[in-house]
């Protein structure tokens, strides 16, 4: 076990998926995966490991924000031997022709933390996702027909933003949308030598201000999902 998982050595995959939300976790397990079996209770942040067509895979939530998931992703890195992190977020429009419920790929993260700035003082570390995870994702997204839209996201440590004006000059520069946690996957994950992808699904849209339901966050985003999925089985 370690600090934050209870889990036993060998009950995580090496294939992880990583919602914010220990419910849509829960959901996934119980909706997407064979035999799944809950290894993690602690704080009420389920983890979960089962099959998906035959693969093992396990899903964790990571609650919200860089140091939260920076925890998670840490241990299980660290702790457990995971090789393949996948998140699978909701993140708010701030481009006019991103649309509520789009798939995003997220290539790269710009963020507002002063977590990855503070390691490398003067310089700005690029975040960027693995290239192969990217490339079987948007095969498998696309081969599903969906219209995935592959580019920069902004990892925010601030849901209720006060910095409109940045946001909306963010999105003028080509940034897609807005969530919390990709930075530090994609830190973490190239810190540590291990691949990292980031799908997110718009819950919302900053500009525009039309959302979804919680319930619907937590239920109906099966298509990110299971590209997720997919592309795990094949790394
Ligand atoms: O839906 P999740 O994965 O939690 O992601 C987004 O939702 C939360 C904010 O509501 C933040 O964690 C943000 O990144
Ligand atoms: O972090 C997030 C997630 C969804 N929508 C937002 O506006 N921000």
């Amino acid at each position: 076990m370690s600090v934050h998982i209870e889990a036993a050595t060998g009950e995580i995959a090496e294939s992880v998926l990583l919602p914010g939300d220990p419910l849509r976790a829960k959901y996934i397990a119980e909706t997407f995966l064979e035999n799944a079996v809950c290894y993690n209770n602690v704080r009420g942040m389920l983890g979960f490991t089962g099959t998906y067509k035959g693969n093992r895979v396990s899903i964790q939530g990571t609650g919200m924000g860089m140091p939260s998931a920076s925890i998670y992703i840490h241990e299980l890195i660290n702790d457990y031997g995971a090789k393949n992190l996948v998140r699978i977020g909701t993140c708010g429009a701030i481009q006019q022709d991103v649309h509520l419920r789009d798939v995003l790929v997220a290539q790269a993260a710009a963020t507002d933390s002063a977590m990855i700035r503070n390691q490398f003082p003067g310089f700005d570390f690029p975040q960027i996702g693995n290239f192969e995870l990217i490339k079987t994702a948007y095969e498998i997204g696309t081969g599903k027909g969906l219209e995935l839209r592959v580019g920069n996201v902004l990892s925010s440590d601030v849901f209720y933003s006060e910095n409109k004006e940045i946001v909306s000059k963010l999105g003028r520069h080509g940034v897609m949308a807005v969530e919390m946690e990709t930075a530090a996957l994609y830190y973490l994950t190239t810190k540590f030598n291990v691949k990292g992808l980031s799908l997110l699904t718009v819950s919302d849209h900053i500009l525009t201000g039309e959302q979804t339901t919680a319930h619907e966050r937590q239920t109906t985003f099966n298509d990110m999902i299971e590209v997720a999925l997919e592309t795990v089985a094949k790394s």
